[in-house]
């Protein structure tokens, strides 16, 4: 019996065993799992249109390029502000108009100022352009002041000169110029004159004395004859930041003049300088083309200053222009230019004169500064010197 249940363990425990290899051997066979196919494209049908349906792409991980700098904007440059111009440009304006004084002083300090003596003193005014009937004014108070003085030390001769000329250059015009925003509206400057005057110049200059005192400017490039013209006021506004409204050369000013006072009002600038073309052809065609940039500007804005632009060192030919310009529009302001190339300063009181409204900025130079209110004292001082 015992036997029998030791043979019966035996078989027991081998059949167990046997088992147990069977089951690890088939675990192994099991072969392991296959990844998903990915899905095959679409094929596109054989014949009539082929649809392609766009792929995604997946573009292999490339590193971005590092984007190139863009070129730096030139620096604005900040112009100084208006007040102290003409004391900065002093010198300048001594040096073109000291010798008048000088002239002057020495005359008028003669021992005996008999008529010759006279005479001597107002043709000197004349030859610096004073204007005949000016000049014999200026002579005729300055006789009645020597008798009524009696003597005549430096002192005394140099003040006589200083109010005689002051008297006659005007202290009390408003030499202002109109440049406040009204309201949401922008002021609006016409500069007008003829080609080489310095009108463009001045025009930038301009916007440079304003953006020096704290204000926004718009330029329009309404003189359409010349496209170096507007060039040139894209520079000087690019110097400044203020934006130029330009059209091709030969559009219509108006239409240019027009579509600036527009951008302004759009762009709620303080004020809009419209650089006009002011070809003296005929009266007509200048009146014809001045008078429609002005209409055509006024149905959007009031027109704040005309500005006229002389050439202080064209004498006559440049009164005769004044007088024409002033006839055509009605001129608010002069802007005398190149003062800087001539010893003959008296056109101030001449053309003051034939218009009846006041100089109220002086061109000293070709620098993009040399523009300046102009002051009376300031410039009869540097007439006289010091
Ligand atoms: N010395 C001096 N030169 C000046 C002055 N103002 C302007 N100029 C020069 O005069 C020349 C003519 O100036 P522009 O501004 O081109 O004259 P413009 O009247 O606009 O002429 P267009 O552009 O043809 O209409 C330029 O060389 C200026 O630099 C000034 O006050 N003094």
């Amino acid at each position: 019996m015992e036997y029998v249940i030791l043979a019966i363990a035996i078989v027991v425990l081998a059949v167990a065993t046997g088992v147990f290899f069977l089951v690890r051997g088939a675990r192994r066979a099991v072969p392991p799992p296959r990844a998903p196919e990915a899905p095959k494209a679409p094929e596109a049908p054989r014949g009539g249109t082929a649809v392609i349906e766009e792929e995604e792409v997946v573009a292999p991980p490339t590193r971005a390029p590092t984007p190139e700098a863009p070129p730096a904007p030139p620096a604005l440059e900040i112009p100084p502000p208006s007040a102290g111009r003409l004391i900065r440009l002093r010198a300048r304006l001594s040096r073109s108009q000291n010798a008048l004084g000088k002239t002057l002083l020495t005359l008028l300090s003669r021992d005996t100022l008999d008529d010759d003596a006279w005479d001597e003193i107002e043709d000197t005014l004349v030859q610096a352009d004073v204007g005949v009937a000016p000049s014999r004014q200026i002579v005729d108070d300055l006789r009645t002041k020597v008798k009524v003085y009696g003597t005549r030390s430096p002192g005394e001769v140099r003040g006589l000169l200083k109010d005689e000329l002051l008297a006659q250059i005007g202290k009390d015009w408003d030499r202002s110029l109109r440049t406040e925003p009204h309201g949401a509206q922008p002021a609006i400057i016409l500069v007008v004159g003829v080609n080489g005057t310095g009108k463009t110049t001045t025009c930038g200059k301009l916007a440079r004395v304003l953006i020096g005192d704290g204000r926004t400017v718009l330029l329009g490039a309404a003189d359409t004859f010349r496209a170096a013209a507007a060039d040139q006021l894209e520079t000087w506004g690019s110097r400044v930041g203020a934006e130029v409204v330009r059209r091709e050369e030969g559009t219509d000013p108006a239409s240019v003049a027009f579509e600036a006072v527009k951008k302004g009002i759009e762009d709620t600038v303080d004020t809009v300088i419209v650089d006009t073309a002011g070809r003296l052809h005929t009266k007509t065609g200048l009146m014809d083309e001045l008078g429609k940039v002005k209409r055509v500007v006024e149905k959007q804005a009031q027109v704040d200053e005309v500005i006229l632009v002389l050439d202080a060192t064209t004498g006559q030919n440049g009164l005769r222009q004044a007088r024409v310009f002033a006839e055509v529009v009605n001129v608010t302001g002069i802007a005398l230019t190149k003062l800087d190339g001539t010893a003959k300063g008296g056109i101030v009181i001449a053309v003051q004169r034939e218009l009846g409204v006041p100089v109220k900025l002086v061109g000293l130079g070709e620098g993009p500064d040399d523009l300046a209110p102009f002051d009376p004292e300031g410039f009869v001082d540097a007439i006289l010197g010091d």
